[in-house]
This record gives structure tokens, C-alpha cells and sequence, in this order.
């Protein structure tokens, strides 16, 4: 049997991490807050380096029992016909074939159960399959739902309706649902080492981040990737707000432009899709504060940084259909996808060989601004070409949309509600001088603010799914058995998928209203690992005050600009599941300015 899951050891430049994944800007308001999150029963992850001696219930091998046996009564009955019948025929020798691998399938199976029996597990829900063996039923299900934007939905409604951790076949496959904090702390901290990046996720983003990338990447790559990428997050960079302020300029010039023109779409007059622009907004500033040059596609952008724009959107889309349909859909080929890789790699690899020149020869890369992260990175002292090129892609995937995806479900919420507008507004001009760029402790005081935020990321996490898969066979704490409270054994090689779209909503911890827009909760709750839009332990998102540093910033400046925030439509808000979240029906709303 292999090893079980054991504690791992924390990797050392990450120690700090190995918390629960609260983010900074509120310590000062934690320490006398009060949770009303009903802490569960203290159960910890088993310690795995010891098995527990209790005993599962015995029942669970029954099922893998009979499966074992009904094959291996086939293989034994073919072989009872004789050689000669036998060798004469074709079913025959297909049937064996068959049962020979259903045998061997069930053999590994029913080891498995013992496995569980002996370590104290008992099997998770299973996800009623009309198809158990390859659970096409499950993945049409789940196409058709991901095609009308209600993949989240699906995934919420199964785990209210069969448990909150449930197992599955994911195209033969071995997969398990889980949306318990518990679990979510053995993969994500506890058990870390067990739990890589592995499956169609992996393969399907290579082609556009390269093999290096600090996405893709496990074991010491990613190590290496991540001891590269993590000084660069330094405080000074993330106060130097005055990258995103000239963004947010050039943001808030857009929005009056784009009022006064018709857009057309069956738009009323005057309305404005926000979510276009933070999308352009977010892939001007990404690349200024990555390359040292910004795209500046809300104002003069050129053909090839457009034909960047368009080409990165492209083979993001397909990359993330690619991992949701799984190895086979990278067959069929796509030009336009091929193409597009091209056009974003050679984009970024003009400025990362201008760059590793530059530093070679000594000279600062002819930035308009101090703080290129470009730069810093090559402050490792690491020039190999593409390793560079594949880490700046995956910070631009990081950075670009998850902020614009803040940004749009913040702003979508805001049309809805008027009374948050006047607090906030109310707030920022308390907070800081009208005349005056805000720092970045006055954003960090802004407590409302922060709280709206902390709602959003809450509501809408834009990384709203994600996946892990089992390096070896090890155990969940949670989700097994009637009552959900027992450990699992899980088999290696099982896709471990979570949503914290369903686990932010979960009601038990956040309350009756869970599904509602409530940042006042946030004066009460002290969450751990039943939040985590950044995720948590050695992998938590490096990227997380800067990102909320900066929507804080976008939010009052555009909060300054206009005094009301209008709904132009009342589409509900449907998410589109890409690598992150977007709402396919845009932000339609009416800004009106504040000298108005
Ligand atoms: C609100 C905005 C953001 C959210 C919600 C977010 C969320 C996340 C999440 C959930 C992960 C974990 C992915 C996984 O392990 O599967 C992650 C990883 C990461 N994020 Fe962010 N992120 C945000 C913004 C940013 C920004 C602005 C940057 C950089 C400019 C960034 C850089 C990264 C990097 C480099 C990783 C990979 C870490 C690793 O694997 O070690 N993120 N982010």
C-alpha cells in the first residue's frame, strides 16, 4: 500500500503562510472580533503519518467485493470453455481482454477498501450516475450548464442535494467534490504534498504559460518559480499607487466617452458596460507594472498590443475549455488558438530578451516607471529565456482578470444598491482629502470598503472552482459515511475539485443570509478556511494585497468621480467559468458624475 498522507513540512520561505488564509488589511479590526461562524467540532486531519487503529465498517467492502468477483467469474468461465474454443473466437478473446482488465480494476479497487476499512474511512456520497463507469451522464450535465453560464449553479445545487463531499466519475476517472473547510485545509496546508497540480488543468494551459510556470508547475519547479516571483511582491510596490492611478485617469475618461456615444446593442442611452473597460483597465496596468509599458488600450493602443489583447483572451478561453473537456479536445485542432499563442508569446518575449539585455549590459529597462516586476525578476539572476516568459504570462493570467472580475461583480452589485453607494461614498471623503491621492494605509482604514470587498470575494470569488489531484493514496478528514463526518480514503490518481462559490454560501457558517450582499457581517466574522478566494498554505495567491489594493483604488476613484451608480438592465447576474469568473451580460449601468 502506498504511503498515506503525512503532515508537510513547510516549506521554508512560505512558513508564514502556513495560516489560514486571512488577508492583512483588517488585523488591527481581527483581534477583538467576534466570529458568529459556529466553529464545528474540533476534528482535525488524521495525522497521517499514523494510521488510525479503528476500523471502518465492514460494509464498504461488500461492493468492490462483488465487483471483483463478477469479472473474475467471466475470466474464470472463458477459461473453463478450453483452448481450442477459446482460440476459434473473436467474442471470446474480446470478452477476456475485457474481463481480464475489469478483474485487474477490481482488484485495485477492492485493495483500496481494505485500505479504508483498516485506516478507518468510510466512502463519501456517490454523485448518482446514470453511467457509472465513464460518467458521461455527469459531464454533459455539466457542459451544457457551463454553456448557459450556470456551471456554478449545478455545482451548488449538488452539493445542497448530495453531500457536501461527494464522489464521481470524471470520464472514468476517480473524482471526489468537496466543498468542506476541513478538507480544504488538509489539500491546500496539512496534507499539501499529497495534493499537486495534475490533470486536464495542467495540460490544457501549457501550450499558453509554458511548462515552467508557476501554474502548471509542482514539486521544486514550482518552488524555484515561486522563490523567483515572491520577492517581487514587495510592500513598496504594492504602495506605489501611482501606476494604477493613471490607469484609473484614463478608466474614468473612458466611461464619459463611452456615455456620450450610442453603443448600440439595444442599450439604453448613456449606459456604459463596466465591465469592458476593467477588463481593458486591468490589461493596461498589468502590463505597465509588468513590462514597464502599458498596453494603453482605454486610450492610444496600437495594432499589436490590440492583437495581443485579443490573441491573450483567445487562447485563455480555449485553454480553459481545453481543461474542463479534458486531453481530447487539445486533438482537435484550432488554428486560431495556435496563432494566438504565437502572437502572446512572441509579444512577451520581445520585452523579456529587451530586458535580460538591459540588465545584462547593466542599463534600467526605459520604463516609465521605477518598479518593473520584469526587472525584479531578473534580480534572481535567472536569464533563462523562456522560464521568464513563462512566469510574466502567468502573473499577466494572475493579475488581469481576477482583478477586472473584483471589479465588474463589485460594481454590478453597487448599480443594485444605492445605500452601499452613499456609505461608501460617505467613507472616502471622510477618509481622505478630496484633492489628494489616497495612500495606502488610508485605503487599508477604509473599513467599509474593505468590507464591500471582502463581500464580493466572498460572493463572487473569480477563481470560483478549482482542482487538485492525489499524488498518492491519502486521506480527507471529512465527508465520509451517512453523516458526512468520517474520513475518506482517497485511491491515487483521484481529481480532488472544490468551489468556493458554494463554500462561501455555505449557511451554517455564514448565517441565513449567506447568499446576500452584506459587508456589515464582516464587523463579526473572523473566517478561516471557510474563505479563501486566494486559496491558502504554500500556494496561497502572492498577488492578494495588490489585487485588493488595487480595486480599492479603482473603486474611490470611480466612486469620487460619480455620485450615483444606475443599473441599465435587470438581467440577473449569470457567471461565465473561464480559468476565472466573467458575467457574460456585461455591466450595463448609467454613471452619473459627480459635478452633475
Ligand atoms: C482579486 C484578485 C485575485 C484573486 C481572487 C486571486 C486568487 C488566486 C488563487 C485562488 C490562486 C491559487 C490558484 C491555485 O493554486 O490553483 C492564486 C494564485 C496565484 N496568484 Fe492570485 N489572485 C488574484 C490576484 C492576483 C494578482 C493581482 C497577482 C499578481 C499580479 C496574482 C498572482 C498569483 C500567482 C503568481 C499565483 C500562483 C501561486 C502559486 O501557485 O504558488 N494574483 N490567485
Amino acid at each position: 500500500m502506498q504511503r498515506l498522507a503525512r503532515d508537510s513540512p513547510p516549506i521554508l520561505e512560505d512558513l508564514r503562510l502556513l495560516q489560514p488564509p486571512i488577508d492583512n488589511l483588517e488585523n488591527h479590526a481581527r483581534t477583538h472580533a467576534r466570529t458568529h461562524i459556529q466553529p464545528r467540532p474540533p476534528k482535525m486531519a488524521p495525522k497521517t503519518t499514523q494510521l488510525p487503529t479503528r476500523k471502518g465498517p465492514i460494509s464498504q467492502l461488500i461492493g468492490p467485493f462483488l465487483r471483483l468477483s463478477i469479472p473474475f467469474l467471466a475470466t474464470a468461465a472463458i477459461f473453463n470453455c478450453g483452448k481450442d474454443a477459446f482460440l476459434k473466437s473473436t467474442s471470446l478473446k474480446v470478452i477476456f481482454v475485457i474481463s481480464t482488465l475489469v478483474t485487474l480494476e477490481g482488484i485495485s479497487g477492492f485493495q483500496a477498501s481494505v485500505s479504508s476499512y483498516l485506516s478507518g474511512c468510510t466512502p463519501p456520497a456517490r454523485y448518482p450516475h446514470k453511467d457509472p463507469i465513464l460518467g458521461i451522464d455527469l459531464f454533459n450535465a455539466a457542459l451544457k450548464a457551463l454553456k448557459s453560464n450556470h456551471l456554478l449553479d449545478l455545482f451548488h445545487k449538488q452539493c445542497q442535494t448530495i453531500a457536501a463531499t461527494f464522489s464521481y466519475s470524471s470520464l472514468g476517472t476517480d473524482a471526489i467534490m468537496t466543498v468542506e473547510p476541513e478538507n480544504m485545509k488538509a489539500v491546500l496546508q496539512t496534507n499539501f504534498e499529497d495534493w499537486p497540480i495534475m490533470g486536464p488543468r495542467k495540460d490544457a494551459l501549457a501550450p499558453l504559460l509554458g511548462d515552467g510556470n508557476i501554474f502548471q508547475s509542482n514539486g521544486k519547479q514550482w518552488q524555484h518559480a515561486r522563490a523567483m516571483i515572491r520577492p517581487s511582491f514587495v510592500r513598496d510596490q504594492i504602495a506605489d499607487l501611482s501606476c494604477f492611478e493613471k490607469h484609473t485617469k484614463n478608466l474614468i475618461n473612458k466611461i464619459n466617452e463611452e456615455a456620450a456615444i450610442d453603443q448600440g446593442e439595444g442599450r439604453p442611452a448613456g449606459t456604459v458596460d463596466l465591465q469592458k473597460l476593467f477588463f481593458n483597465m486591468t490589461m493596461d496596468s498589468s502590463s505597465d507594472f509588468i513590462l514597464g509599458r502599458s498596453t494603453n488600450i482605454l486610450t492610444t493602443g496600437c495594432p499589436e498590443t490590440l492583437a495581443f489583447n485579443d490573441a491573450f483572451d483567445y487562447a485563455l478561453l480555449v485553454s480553459a475549455t481545453r481543461g474542463r473537456l479534458g486531453k481530447l479536445s487539445a486533438l482537435i485542432p484550432d488554428k486560431k488558438f495556435d496563432s494566438s499563442v504565437q502572437i502572446v508569446r512572441e509579444f512577451v518575449a520581445h520585452y523579456v530578451q529587451e530586458a535580460i539585455d538591459m540588465q545584462r549590459s547593466a542599463k534600467s529597462i526605459p520604463a516609465e516607471r521605477q518598479y518593473v516586476f520584469l526587472t525584479e525578476l531578473l534580480k534572481s539572476g535567472h536569464f533563462e529565456k523562456e522560464f521568464i516568459c513563462d512566469q510574466v504570462l502567468g502573473i499577466f493570467l494572475a493579475g488581469r482578470d481576477t482583478t477586472a472580475a473584483v471589479l465588474a461583480t463589485l460594481f454590478w452589485t453597487l448599480a443594485r444598491r444605492p445605500d452601499a453607494v452613499e456609505r461608501l461614498r460617505k467613507e472616502i471623503f471622510e477618509k481622505c482629502d478630496a484633492d489628494k491621492m489616497p495612500t495606502w494605509e488610508d485605503l487599508k482604514n477604509m473599513t467599509y470598503l474593505q468590507h464591500c470587498i471582502k463581500e464580493i470575494l466572498r460572493l463572487y470569488p473569480p477563481v470560483a472552482t478549482n482542482s487538485r489531484g492525489a499524488l498518492r493514496d491519502t486521506i480527507l478528514p471529512v465527508g465520509g459515511g451517512k453523516d458526512g463526518k468520517s474520513p475518506i480514503y482517497v485511491r491515487k490518481g483521484t481529481i480532488l475539485r472544490w468551489t468556493s462559490y458554494t463554500l462561501h454560501r455555505n449557511k451554517e457558517l455564514f448565517g441565513e443570509d449567506a447568499e446576500e450582499f452584506n459587508p456589515d457581517r464582516w464587523n463579526k466574522i473572523r473566517p478561516t478556511w471557510e474563505y479563501i478566494p486566494f486559496n491558502g498554505g504554500p500556494r496561497i495567491c502572492p498577488g492578494q494585497q495588490f489585487a485588493i489594493t488595487q480595486v480599492s483604488l479603482v473603486a474611490v476613484k470611480l466612486l469620487r468621480a460619480f455620485k450615483h451608480i444606475r443599473a441599465r438592465d435587470d438581467r440577473e447576474l449569470l457567471q461565465r467559468v473561464s480559468t476565472t469568473i466573467s458575467l457574460p451580460n456585461g455591466v450595463w449601468v448609467e454613471m452619473v458624475p459627480a459635478n452633475a
